[in-house]
């Protein structure tokens, strides 16, 4: 395992989960403005902020993006992977859209990861409160130690996850994409202060579909995550809004005993 012990006062990830309120993201993952725009209403005021990533955008587009993200916390997922000037330039170009979060891949290597702080530090120049955090994603918690190694990683999803969350971290990343299961990992290595956002959440009894690195929303709190991303066992629900709200009760159980 590629990590370093935690310092002797460090809180373990139990106990934060257990004093902080872990916050509900939902996926809005829709080709459709009409869907998505009914979706974002319903949601308004139950999670704490909306996710927009490639099938909304690319559907919809920036203009669709910016009206739904000024009417609630918005995390653009766009997952910028490229040279490091490319991302630099695309960051500089989402930032005006006024995302809290915002996405690209560690995997694109510490130099692009940089490329990215410093695009956004220059940005917002004149208003570094209103940065949008650099979140770097680490494994997709679609793959499991069989896919890595599918990819030439000779290693286990939690240090990879660690290998690439202290890169990205280093390089000037505010937070990081994992799965439940690399929160511990990841505090023990890089401590408290990186904001870990973790999808992969599936509700006890529902559908895993296409994720292999899961957790129900309750283990999630518990293990730590400041935010949770919830897409599929939300939207697909017979009842969006009754389905957060179930999930935020359940966090709340869990980060408020
Ligand atoms: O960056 C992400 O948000 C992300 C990273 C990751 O490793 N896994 C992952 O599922 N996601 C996103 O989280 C959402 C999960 O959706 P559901 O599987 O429907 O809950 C999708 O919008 C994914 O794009």
């Amino acid at each position: 395992m590629v990590t370093t012990p935690a310092p002797a006062n460090q809180p373990s990830a139990n106990q934060r989960g257990a004093h902080r309120r872990t916050k509900l993201i939902a996926a809005i993952d829709t080709h459709s403005l009409a869907h998505g725009q009914q979706l974002a209403t319903q949601l308004n005021g139950v999670v704490d902020a909306i996710k927009l990533g490639f099938e909304f955008t690319y559907s919809c587009g920036l203009e669709a993006v910016r009206a739904l993200g000024a009417k609630q916390g918005l995390f653009l997922d766009l997952k910028l992977h490229d040279i490091p000037n490319t991302v630099a330039q695309g960051v500089a170009a989402l930032a005006p859209l006024g995302p809290l979060l915002m996405t690209i891949h560690a995997s694109g290597g510490s130099a692009m990861v940089r490329a990215a702080r410093n695009a956004l530090d220059e940005a917002f120049s004149a208003n570094p409160g209103a940065r949008p955090k650099l979140i770097a994603v680490t494994v997709l918690t679609s793959l499991d130690g069989a896919a890595l190694l599918e990819l030439g990683v000779d290693a286990t999803p939690a240090q990879q996850v660690v290998r690439l969350g202290r890169l990205a971290i280093e390089a000037g990343a505010d937070g990081l994409v994992c799965s439940a299961h690399e929160i511990a990992p990841l505090r023990q290595a890089l401590g408290e202060a990186p904001l870990l956002v973790v999808p992969g959440i599936r509700p006890a009894g529902s559908a895993h579909n296409d994720q292999k690195r899961i957790m129900t929303p309750g283990q999630a709190a518990e293990a730590g995550a400041d935010w949770i991303v919830v897409g599929r066992p939300i939207t697909q629900a017979a009842d969006p809004a009754a389905a957060a709200r179930a999930i935020q009760a359940e966090l709340a159980a869990h980060t408020n005993p």
